[in-house]
């Protein structure tokens, strides 16, 4: 018989890109995409960790946008957080079709919709083995859910931020614009600011320094990717203090 292996992390949040569930197409949510990214969750569940997620919305919208130029930039990150919520939405469906039994907190106030964050029922959530989805970020403009993943994360007593993003780790550049750009294995919070690393908003960064909450980014389309990061075998990227 086959033993379970041991996960590294009790508790784990996990920074879905929403820009991820595009897959190919250029707008909203591809169906496959969507329960795959499902299915490498599943597996960490199954390990006993517990979970919880924050999504983002650049697969709908984005504060920053050219569709948002011209408008308000508060009301237009308004916009960008009901997007997450719209992606909560439909990865709390996909997981409940996967037989994951996962809650979404929002934010914003929206009580037909979704459950307002609250951090005490979060946490019992996550003690029960649901998986918790925070839509909304963090409630405020001017900032991203990466940001949001961060406060999140420490809010909960996560041991570890998990980035399940395009690329397969942090690199010197965006590798999706330079192709001499080279991976880092690990560097310190310090680093990727003072070096203006793009895969990361600083004032994110910044949060999980002064908090000493440890970031590990990966590809979330590497099949077991999200697994062996949980497992503590070599994948993606290491930012620590
Ligand atoms: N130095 C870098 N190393 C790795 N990725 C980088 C770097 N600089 C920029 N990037 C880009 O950052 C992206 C990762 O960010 P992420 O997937 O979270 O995007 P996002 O804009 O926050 O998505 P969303 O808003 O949809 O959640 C990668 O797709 C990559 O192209
Ligand atoms: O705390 C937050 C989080 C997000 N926003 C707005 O939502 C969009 C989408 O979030 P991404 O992190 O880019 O996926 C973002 O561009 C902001 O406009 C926000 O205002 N506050």
């Amino acid at each position: 018989m086959s033993q379970t292996p041991t996960p590294m992390y009790r508790r784990i949040l996990v920074k879905l890109s929403g820009e991820a569930l595009m897959g190919e197409d250029s707008y909203g949510i591809n169906r496959k995409v969507i329960e795959q990214i499902v299915g490498e969750i599943k597996q960490v569940a199954e390990l006993g960790v517990q979970i919880g997620v924050v999504i983002g919305g650049g697969n709908i919208f984005r504060g920053i946008a050219p569709a948002a130029s011209g408008m308000d930039r508060a009301t237009a990150d308004y916009m960008g957080m009901l997007a997450t919520v719209m992606n909560a939405l439909a990865l709390k469906d996909a997981m409940s079709k996967a037989g994951l039994v996962a809650r979404v907190q929002s934010a914003l106030a929206m009580q037909q919709v979704a459950e307002p964050y609250v951090r005490g029922k979060a946490m019992q959530y996550l003690e029960e083995g649901k998986i918790v989805i925070f839509g909304a970020g963090t409630g405020n403009p001017f900032f991203t859910t990466d940001t949001a993943a961060a406060l999140r994360g420490i809010e909960m007593g996560a041991d570890v931020m998990l980035k399940a993003t395009k690329v397969d780790g942090v690199y010197t550049d965006d590798p999706k614009k330079n192709p001499d750009a080279v991976r880092y294995q690990s560097l310190t919070f310090d680093e990727a600011i003072a070096r203006n690393l793009k895969v990361m908003d600083a004032t994110a960064f910044a949060l999980c320094r002064d908090q000493q909450f440890d970031l590990k980014v990966f590809s979330i389309f590497k099949q077991g990717a999200l697994k062996r990061v949980v497992l503590g075998e070599d994948e993606g990227t290491l930012v620590h203090c």
